[in-house]
């Protein structure tokens, strides 16, 4: 399909795409590429000078040529009605069925996701546009094939938010000037430019989740982008309501600075806390005194975490901003009455230590999830928000947030990075960007984290089971021939055969051999996808 001389869609013709890539539509998106995407690419080339900068040692701090901005008295424009209580956000795909099943969750917002739930094949990358317009609408149905079951919207809904790709992902299936655009202006593009009027015109507006940020530089390109994008569509200024994830250790030193760029434009912050992970894991890999123990031992109580949520916290409520908690893993265990109360108990109390902590709402994966968080932030929440308590007892160091953890690397922490990491990549290379792995939501996010550690330990001198053993190449290819076997057992021939989980453990492989650390795996798994 060729549109304009200079727009090729390569992607194929799946449904709705004729409606989602209109000319008009394509025509906004080219006009976004070119103002917008060579900045998106250098702001990417800085990230990795950044991370040459601590490879060579330099020492994280908080910026100073920012100082005025932080000591300054300034706070965001005043929230929308339909944002002043997001005590409960459910998160999830785009697909019809969890779209409409979100919507109908009773949490107060959505947050539908074409970030880390969501593997962008160009089938749902079309498809999500089409779901989401249709929700809007409210002309969206849908009948589960093997069930028969119906699905509709409910009179009350929540309220609607989309998170696009971040920054460094590219869309391969429409070309600008033969070269691939940008992941985040086309979600954006596509979804502002079909609905912004018709969310204003049904009382609400467009309203994002902003991700992977690492610096104000980039909350400065999005605030840009959303100057232009109204002003094209003739919309006022500040329509536009943005949550920026502070998902990346380089942005926890800017939270301020993000704030303030996107001022006309913000609706506060949220604690990402599994990209987080990997973002320390990541920018600091090559940092000789720092090393995590297993994954499930970076709990939220541990001291970086601590310190990273209660800056975010502070930081929001003095300028008038919501902070928004994260994601408990732990999903409803279906057939075993014991761990299901065990995961419940688990996600009440990280609502109950994010709420009283000071968060103004929180994340939930399932629609399960809801009534337990909401009963948490109910009872110690029982005004809309709490933005007006200040935390300046609050004193957080650059050395806090950095803080190593403490724990231990075990044997099975090993396996199971190996094996989620496996199982994750398999589901995403078949079009699904979540998945329930051991009773535990997986999404792009937890298994980079499980990817990462395992690179991280093959190379630094102290990843060290607890048992002495040092892990290595060579463990490391006795354990992913194990679990890869294990996997196939569980799950069968066919089923194996059939869900790219020989693909996944290739990719896994290479990611975790290769000197150069991928900077996301869904950058190489992308090349996979079809
Ligand atoms: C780190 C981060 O970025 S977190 C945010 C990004 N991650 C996410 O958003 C993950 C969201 N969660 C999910 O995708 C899902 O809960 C999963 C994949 C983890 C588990 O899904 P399932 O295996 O389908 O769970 P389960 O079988 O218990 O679901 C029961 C019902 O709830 C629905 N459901 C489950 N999770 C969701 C959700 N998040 N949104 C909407 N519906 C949901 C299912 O579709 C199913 O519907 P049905 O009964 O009508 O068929
Ligand atoms: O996007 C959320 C996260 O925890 O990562
Ligand atoms: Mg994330």
């Amino acid at each position: 399909m060729l549109t304009k001389s200079n727009v090729q869609i390569t992607g194929e013709a799946v449904p709705g795409r004729e409606e989602i890539l209109t000319p008009e539509a394509l025509e906004f998106i080219e006009k976004l590429h070119t103002r917008f995407d060579k900045r998106r690419i250098e702001l990417l080339e800085k990230r990795q000078v950044r991370q040459q900068e601590l490879d060579s040692g330099k020492k994280l701090d908080f910026l100073p040529e920012t100082k005025e901005i932080r000591e300054g008295d300034w706070k965001i424009a005043p929230l929308p009605e339909d944002m002043k209580d997001r005590r409960v956000e459910i998160t999830g795909p785009t697909n019809r069925k969890m779209l409409i099943n979100a919507l109908n969750s009773g949490a107060k917002m959505f947050m539908a996701d074409l970030e880390d739930a969501t593997a962008p094949s160009w089938f749902n990358v079309i498809d999500g546009q089409v779901n989401l317009r249709d929700a809007i609408r409210r002309q969206i149905d849908f009948t589960a094939p093997e069930t028969g079951k119906k699905y509709a919207l409910n009179e009350e809904t929540a309220v609607l938010m989309v998170r696009p790709r971040g920054w460094h992902l590219p869309e391969k299936n429409l070309l600008i000037d033969g070269k691939p655009t940008s992941g985040s202006l086309v979600d954006f593009g596509l979804y502002f430019f079909h609905n912004a009027k018709e969310l204003i015109d049904r009382g609400t507006g467009p309203y994002f989740y902003l991700p992977k940020l690492e610096s104000h530089l980039e909350a400065r390109l999005w605030n840009d982008v959303f100057i232009f994008a109204q002003d094209e569509l003739g919309i006022p200024q500040g329509t536009i309501r943005a949550t920026v994830l502070i998902e990346t250790i380089m942005a926890a030193f800017e939270m301020d600075e993000i704030l303030y760029e996107l001022r006309d434009h913000s609706a506060g912050l949220n604690c990402g806390r599994w990209d987080y992970i990997f973002s320390v894991i990541k920018r600091m890999r090559n940092n000789p005194d720092y090393i995590f123990p297993d994954r499930s031992q970076v709990t939220m109580t541990v001291p970086f975490m601590k310190a990273y949520t209660s800056l975010c916290i502070k930081t929001c409520h003095r300028r008038g901003a919501p902070a928004m908690g994260g994601m408990a893993a732990q999903i409803p265990v279906k057939g075993d009455d014991e761990a299901n109360t065990a995961a419940f108990n688990k996600v009440a109390e990280d609502k109950r230590r994010e709420v009283t902590d000071g968060h103004d709402g929180t994340w939930v994966a399932h629609p399960g999830m809801v009534q337990t968080a909401m009963e948490q932030f109910d009872k110690y929440m029982p005004t809309p928000n709490q933005i007006d308590k200040q935390r300046d007892d609050v004193h957080v160091t650059a050395e806090q947030l950095v803080e190593v953890p403490e724990g231990s690397i075990t044997e099975e922490g090993l396996r199971s990075n190996i094996s989620v990491g496996i199982q994750y990549i398999a589901s995403w290379l078949s079009g699904n960007g979540a998945a329930p792995i051991n009773h535990l939501m997986e999404d792009a996010a937890t298994a980079e984290i499980s990817r990462s550690q395992v690179w991280q330990w093959i190379r630094h001198p102290k990843g060290v089971l607890e048992d002495g053993r040092k892990v290595d190449v060579s463990l490391f290819h006795e354990v992913i021939e194990q679990e890869d076997a294990a996997i196939k057992q569980a799950v069968g021939e066919e089923r194996y055969n059939t869900g790219h989980y020989a693909e996944a453990r290739e990719l896994f492989t290479s990611l975790t051999l290769q000197s150069d650390f991928a900077e996301f795996l869904t950058l190489p798994g992308y090349e996979k996808l079809t």
